[in-house]
């Protein structure tokens, strides 16, 4: 395992999200953070976004593609939906990786079509292939490796190692 970003360099980088989205993500918002993947930096971008006096509803949506598979299946799955109504309420979407932009363009159009007046979309690593793809914001550019931890497994593994490191 090769660390790539440790777990200061992660604070840092979810304060500079939390900077970015304090001004627009207020308390008519809510965060929707994509399971199981965006849990560790969901639970981080929402505390820093509530110390900046910002207090959206949250909820989450369980999406899969990948399953215990290093590539994706193409076909995102919805294993359990968001709890409260979003029409009429703008969303952040909050994931661990952008990689082929699959699962984000689902919740996008699946929060749309439940009637969210509009979607921001936020995570914290994008991998190369998906660099042209409609994101909002990121955290950090990831080399083209396999990634682990902050939320990102191998087979549910490694989700809660606080650094983000390469498998090889
Ligand atoms: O941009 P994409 O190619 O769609 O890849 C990104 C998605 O892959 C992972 O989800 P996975 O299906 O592995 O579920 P998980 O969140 O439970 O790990 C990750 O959490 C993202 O949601
Ligand atoms: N764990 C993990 N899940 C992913 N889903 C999409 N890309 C990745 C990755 O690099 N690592």
């Amino acid at each position: 395992m090769r660390v790539l970003l440790s777990a200061e360099e992660i604070a840092e980088r979810v304060e500079a999200l939390a900077d970015g989205f304090a001004g627009q993500v207020d308390d008519g918002w809510t965060v929707v953070a994509l399971l199981q993947g965006a849990i560790p930096f969901a639970a981080d971008l929402m505390r820093a976004i509530e110390r900046r006096g910002r207090h959206p509803i949250y909820d989450s949506l369980w999406l899969e593609s990948y399953h215990d598979a290093r590539e994706s299946s193409g076909k995102v799955v919805v294993r359990a939906d968001i709890s409260r109504a979003i029409e009429g309420r703008p969303a952040l979407i909050v994931d661990d990786v952008f990689d082929s932009g699959r699962t984000i363009a689902y919740a996008r159009a699946h929060l749309m079509a439940k009637g969210a007046t509009r979607t921001l979309a936020c995570a914290f690593v994008r991998k190369p292939q998906a660099m042209g793809e409609a994101i909002d914001a990121i955290g950090w550019d990831a080399p083209n490796d396999f990634l682990v931890g902050y939320g990102m497994d191998d087979a549910g593994r490694y989700r809660g190692l606080p650094y983000i490191a390469a498998l090889d």
